[in-house]
């Protein structure tokens, strides 16, 4: 699909022709766009999450991603792939939608007077890509708490059932503070990955259109696709800490990562913090690739019907 077709809504050369400009959009279309992304994201990547989740979180009883995949299949059924995923439908069309707008905001922060968009350099799109993962925070620490917690449930006596329902018996148990567990390993885990994800993307998107000199439907799939294994390569030692601390009470660590991460080097050694990569890998590719796919989408019916 050619993303600039009739009117370039999104793409046009400067007036020499030898550059292509990617449009500013005001930053509520990425909010919509980017929900949308997230939507197209979980359903294709959640059951690859969940088997990432159990291995983290119960290292003794997976062997590896397709020992896991069995063994849930086996135990739970199919839909045992698909525990949790409530929480990600209701809560990543949220957080992405807030990513990507603030993503957008981010570049307008980070820019010199007079610099366009187009000429922001690494760092700063790196800087606004920082901004956006500090901006979902107050949504995904939660969400993540509960959608761990779901995915760790196994067999028939359930502790919690639902979404709702988890949070509240989290704040019943412990108030705003219970569902806030794993704040920092949050934080250390999103702010560098979605400034590698969104700097990655931005800029493979850049060399796309020098060369091509117009962007094409498969350049955002292939460019959305490999920022998000770089996105995981950079995330995953904190979110291997992030999923240890949302699946245990909240006295277990009761310094957090400051009790957790030497525990870990200890008995299980530096190659943990990577445990769930596999997984997470095999769902990266084909989740951020349909997140961009899905994106470019929304923001074609958006620009035609408010250009
Ligand atoms: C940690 C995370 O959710 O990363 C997103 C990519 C993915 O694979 O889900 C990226 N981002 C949060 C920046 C949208």
């Amino acid at each position: 699909m050619d993303l600039n077709n009739k009117n370039p809504a999104n793409l046009y050369p400067e007036e020499d022709g030898t550059r292509v400009l990617v449009r500013d959009r005001p930053p509520g279309k990425y909010f919509i766009a980017g929900g949308f992304g997230g939507l197209c994201t979980t359903l294709c990547g959640h059951p690859l999450d969940t088997i990432k989740v159990r291995m983290q979180s119960k290292p003794s009883e997976y062997r590896n991603t397709w020992d896991a995949m069995f063994k849930i299949i086996h135990q739970e059924g199919p839909s045992g792939l698909y525990k949790g995923m409530m929480v990600p439908l209701v809560g990543i069309v949220p957080i992405f939608g807030l990513s990507f707008f603030s993503f957008s905001l981010g570049k307008k922060l980070v820019a010199k007077p007079n610099q366009r968009k187009e000429d922001l350099t690494a760092t700063q799109l790196f800087l606004a890509g920082m901004f956006s993962g500090l901006a979902t925070i107050p949504l995904s620490v939660p969400g993540e708490r509960v959608k761990c917690l779901l995915q760790m449930q196994i067999g028939k006596k359930k502790l919690f059932h639902g979404f709702m329902d988890c949070a509240l018996k989290l704040y019943r148990n412990g108030g705003v503070k219970n569902l806030y567990v794993g704040t920092s390993a949050t934080i250390l885990r999103d702010l560098p990955a979605s400034g590698v994800y969104f700097s990655v993307y931005d800029i493979l998107m850049r060399l796309f259109a020098n060369h091509f000199k117009e962007t094409l439907m498969w350049h955002s799939i292939f460019a959305g696709g490999f920022a998000g294994m770089i996105n995981w390569v950079v995330a995953m030692p904190a979110d291997v800490l992030k999923s240890r601390l949302q699946t245990s009470s909240m006295d277990e660590y009761p310094r957090g990562m400051r009790s957790l991460l030497p525990k870990i080097l200890r008995q299980e050694g530096p190659w943990a913090l990577y445990r769930g990569v596999v997984p997470i890998m095999i769902r990266a590719i084909p989740a951020n690739a349909t997140c961009f796919f899905g994106i470019e989408v929304a923001m074609k019916i958006l620009d035609s019907y408010f250009p």
